[in-house]
């Protein structure tokens, strides 16, 4: 599975710690940055994993700002993208389960690096369910 990932200055750290942990399970991880803890807009990262997985370029995308609302918000713009923020394991799970979600949103300063990586293996690991829960997902571009 092909991974891209991105962040701004407020989540670097858990970027790099999210980065390595999917290197060492084996997995092939592109990383847009940011590349340090030097303030950068959000929206220029999240444009470039959005619009990678949008054309189908990455299976799944990883997003990681301050709170992970600046960044749902603008993933969720691309056709195709189904980003979930998810600051907890419930939301991990059933944004897999039942939204198919494709890229994984979590806010830095939310949460700690044992419970992203955690919601990170969860989020990895859960299939879709398909069935009513595709029903729905057909319904959602009706621009
Ligand atoms: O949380 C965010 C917006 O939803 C962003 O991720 C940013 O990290 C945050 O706004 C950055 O704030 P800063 O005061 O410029 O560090």
């Amino acid at each position: 599975m092909q991974i891209i990932i991105g962040c701004d200055h407020a989540a670097f750290g858990l970027k790099e710690t999210v980065k390595q942990h999917l290197v060492d399970s084996g997995l092939t991880v592109e990383d847009v940055g940011a590349f340090s803890t030097a303030s950068v807009d959000y929206p220029a990262i999240g444009r470039q994993v959005a619009a990678k997985v949008s054309e189908g370029r990455y299976d799944r995308g990883i997003l990681l700002c301050g709170t992970g609302i600046g960044m749902s918000m603008v993933a969720n713009r691309y056709p195709h993208v189904r980003a979930a923020l998810c600051n907890d394991l419930f939301a991990a799970l059933m944004s897999r389960r039942h939204n198919d979600a494709n890229i994984l949103v979590m806010g830095g300063r939310v949460i700690g690096d044992v419970l992203a990586l955690e919601i990170v293996n969860t989020w990895m690991a859960t299939p879709f369910e398909g069935d009513r829960h595709q029903r729905r997902l057909d319904q959602f571009d009706v621009l």
